[in-house]
């Protein structure tokens, strides 16, 4: 397995099934703002409130290869092992990603358990050993990764688009972000200040 994040805006993702495990799955992908389509003849009862808030499109059918064709990434959570089993096939001869949520080894792609502090993304996974392990990795690593991160992100953020945009030598720029990525800024927000005002005199913003 290799990790890598992806950039799904403006892509299709497909949830087959509709159950509990399918409703996580849901709930899951809007903590990343994405809006999955569902297909099944029956829902989990929480559906129908996501639904409402036009967070999740319902489709009331059994899961037929038209519905994915066109999907990036499709996640295979019926409790018919049959359908989830062709249409993995299926959708991985087209290249697609596929989470196959049962027999892991059908599908090409797994979930991981994900820690979010704005920008900053921990994700943990066990290759299919221990989904609870993951789980309270992530759980563990919640304190020392705290809501501090979220502004600290920003500060890195804003602070290496800057540095990008405004300093061409190279060594430069390293001492520049290798500076801000320094604990002592997550600790003293009150330094990020004196930080940019210092950046922005010795490059100033043309
Ligand atoms: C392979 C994978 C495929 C995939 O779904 O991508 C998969 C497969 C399976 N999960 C099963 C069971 C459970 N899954 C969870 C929880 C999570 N499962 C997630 C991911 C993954 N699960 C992928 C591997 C990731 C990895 O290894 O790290 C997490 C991390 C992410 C997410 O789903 O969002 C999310 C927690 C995150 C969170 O809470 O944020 C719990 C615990 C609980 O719910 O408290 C249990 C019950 C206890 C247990 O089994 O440990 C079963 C057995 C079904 C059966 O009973 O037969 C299978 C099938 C099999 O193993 O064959
Ligand atoms: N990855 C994970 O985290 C976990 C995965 N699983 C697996 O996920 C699967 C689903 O589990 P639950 O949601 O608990 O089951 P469930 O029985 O609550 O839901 C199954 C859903 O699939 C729908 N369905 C059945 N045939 C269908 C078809 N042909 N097309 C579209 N939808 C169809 C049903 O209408 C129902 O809504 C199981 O195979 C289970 O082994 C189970 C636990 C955890």
């Amino acid at each position: 397995m290799f990790p890598v994040m992806i950039d799904v805006t403006n892509q299709k993702i497909v949830i087959a099934g509709g159950g509990q495990i399918a409703f996580h799955k849901t709930e899951n992908l809007l903590r990343f703002g994405i809006c999955a389509h569902i297909i099944s003849p029956d829902f989990h009862p929480g559906f129908e409130k996501l639904a409402a808030e036009g967070n999740v499109i319902l489709h009331r059918k059994k899961v037929e290869w038209d519905d994915v064709k066109d999907a990036f990434l499709i996640m295979l959570v019926t409790d018919d092992a049959v359908a989830n089993s062709r249409i993995a096939s299926l959708a991985k001869k087209h290249g697609k990603l596929v989470v196959h949520a049962e027999q892991t080894d059908l599908g090409n792609a797994q979930i991981p358990a994900v820690l979010i502090r704005g920008k900053l993304m921990i994700s943990v996974s066990t290759c299919g050993a221990s989904p609870t392990l993951s789980k309270e990795i992530r759980d563990q690593l919640e304190d020392q990764f705290d809501e501090r991160y979220d502004e600290y992100l920003e500060f890195l953020y804003n602070t290496r688009q800057y540095i990008k945009k405004h300093i061409d030598s190279r060594p430069e720029r390293r001492k520049w972000l290798k500076k801000a990525a320094q604990s002592f800024y997550l600790d003293h927000p009150e330094e990020r200040e004196r930080y940019m005002a210092e950046l922005t005199s010795v490059y100033p913003a043309l």
